[in-house]
């Protein structure tokens, strides 16, 4: 709904110069300026918004909103640049959350495979039509989908999205909210119903700096939610926030979980366990996912589901027949035939590569399991020797390669990865296709290859710039070449 100058000064709360016509749109980016569209020009990490100002009049930017006066332009100059695109992304877009139930997901790690359970159960509950997506994975609206961008997008683009699926008839949303979408006000002005917490782990310490600092912004998202709210037991930072904030329930293994994990056991291609509820006694779990932590992740959607309403019926028939979520312990098909066993998974940190090496190799048996991993660079460069520890612990060859590099060289990168590794069972093959190929042709019957770090993802960010890859599609293509 277009603004005018009077809609424009409540929303944003600072004097808004006279407008040519009203507003009918709100970008960051000048590249993505529409005519009569306002550009909010940020001070971001490496570059300042204002030095765009000139590109968003040119494309017939008609309000610039910016944290100082722009020199010789009229400027609405307010105290918080993210804020304010925000702010007017959710009023253009008409504050679509309003009208749906969305439903957060944080925490380190989980938060993609919980979000897919979740909208398993709700599709199941509401019908496909009825229910919508928005992850790392994936963007789903009722039958659609289409590849994401980011975790959280930008504010405008989480509120365009929630309004193309109100529009479209979406009543219930789930909305993987990582810490950076709230610490960047990605997610302000989105109303959330019910919230889940998976876990806390060292990651993105590069924009938080503390862990106490990187736990309250996750506790923001409890702080913001009205209805049920659920967090990990298990985890020291989610018994926290259940003693912190009124009214968050617990699931897990631990006694006093209000949600109770028991009994979990492999069976046959999936996983089989009890979850001890308040209100529906004990119901029997099986799913097609491997591994204890999907355990947990199936566990808080399936408490924070019956939390708000939904039957012991439909959700354990919705997880028995959930499909695979992408990138996440995804098994290759192409590589059934060949009696050994090809996982893709997104891990990318120490913590998330411990839990699909352990899996792997609980899938493995007597077999051997081998792992493709490398790490990004860019961030976080202290998990680099860690990687390489785990990965020579739990693989019985360690095949370190490059993942997305940035600016950083391949090398280095590689170097620092293999200072915490055992010699003994690691090599470095830079080249990621060629590293996936060694492994292909090691493998042998029973065995487990684990290639990790990229998942769903499409592209490799090269220092030379970005080229398509996408390991699923790689492995499937060196399997049939041979
Ligand atoms: C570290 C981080 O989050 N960076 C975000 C930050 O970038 P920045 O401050 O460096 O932006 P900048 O490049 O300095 O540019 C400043 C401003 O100038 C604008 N600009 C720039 C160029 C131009 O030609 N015209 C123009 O207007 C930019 O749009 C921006 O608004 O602000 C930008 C605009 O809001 C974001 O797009 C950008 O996300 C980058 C792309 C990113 O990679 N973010 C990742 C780390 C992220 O958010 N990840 C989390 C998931 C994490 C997880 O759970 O694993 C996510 O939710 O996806
Ligand atoms: N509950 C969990 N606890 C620990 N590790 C997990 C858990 N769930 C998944 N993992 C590991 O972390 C990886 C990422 O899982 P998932 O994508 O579901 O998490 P995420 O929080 O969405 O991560 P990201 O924000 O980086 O996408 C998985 O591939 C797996 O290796």
């Amino acid at each position: 709904m277009p603004l005018d100058q009077e809609s424009v000064a409540r929303v944003l709360g600072v004097e808004v110069p006279p407008l040519a016509g009203p507003i009918v749109a709100v970008t960051h980016d000048s590249r993505t300026v529409v005519p009569g569209g306002a550009f909010v020009a940020i001070n971001g990490f490496t570059s300042r918004g204002a030095d765009f100002v000139p590109q968003a009049l040119e494309r017939g930017a008609t309000l610039i909103v910016a944290e100082q006066p722009v020199p010789g332009v009229p400027t609405a100059v307010v105290p918080s640049d993210r804020i304010a695109l925000a702010a007017l992304a959710t009023e253009l877009a008409g504050h679509p959350s309003d009208d749906l139930t969305v439903y957060g997901v944080t925490g380190t790690n989980g938060k993609t495979t919980t979000s897919y359970v979740l909208h398993a159960i709700l599709s199941a509950a509401y019908g496909e039509a009825a229910t919508g997506l928005m992850t790392t994975a994936e963007v789903i609206v009722g039958s659609e989908h289409e590849l994401a961008v980011r975790t959280t997008g930008e504010a405008t683009s989480v509120q365009a999205n929630l309004a193309r699926m109100r529009d479209a008839g979406v009543q219930h949303v789930v909305l993987e909210t990582s810490s950076h979408g709230i610490h960047l006000h990605r997610v302000d002005g989105t109303c959330y119903a019910a919230a889940i917490f998976t876990n806390l782990t060292r990651d993105h310490l590069d924009l938080h700096g503390t862990m106490e600092n990187y736990y309250r912004t996750k506790r923001k998202l409890f702080e913001w939610t009205a209805g049920p709210k659920l967090a990990n037991a298990d985890d020291a930072w989610g018994a926290r926030l259940a003693r912190e904030i009124d009214g968050t329930l617990t699931f897990g293994t631990d006694a006093n979980a209000d949600y109770r994990i028991e009994h979990e056991r492999r069976d046959g291609a999936g996983t089989v366990f009890d979850l001890v509820t308040p209100g529906h006694g004990s119901l029997a779990v099986r799913m097609p996912l491997l591994g204890g932590y999907n355990v947990h992740n199936v566990a808080g959607a399936a408490g924070i589901a019956l939390e708000m309403g939904m039957t012991p019926d439909v959700l354990t028939r919705a997880v028995l027949e959930m499909g695979q979520v992408p990138g996440r312990f995804e098994r290759v098909p192409a590589a059934f035939e060949r009696g050994f066993e090809v996982v893709v998974d997104y891990a990318h940190t120490d913590v998330g590569l411990r839990a699909v090496l352990e899996v792997a190799r609980e899938v493995a048996g007597d077999g051997r399991v081998l792992c493709v991993y490398g790490a990004a660079g860019a961030r976080d460069r202290d998990k680099r020797p860690k990687m390489g520890a785990v990965a020579s612990e739990l693989a019985d060859v360690a095949i370190i390669t490059t993942d997305d590099t940035y600016y950083e060289d391949a090398q280095d990168i590689a170097s620092e990865v293999l200072a915490g590794a055992d010699p003994a069972n690691t090599r470095v093959v830079p080249d990621r296709r060629e590293a996936i190929d060694t492994a292909l042709r090691e493998a042998r019957p029973g065995d487990v290859v684990v290639v990790a770090g990229k998942g769903h993802e499409r592209v490799q960010h090269l220092a030379s710039g970005d080229v398509p890859f996408h390991d699923a599609t790689v492995v499937t293509e060196l399997l049939a070449a041979r």
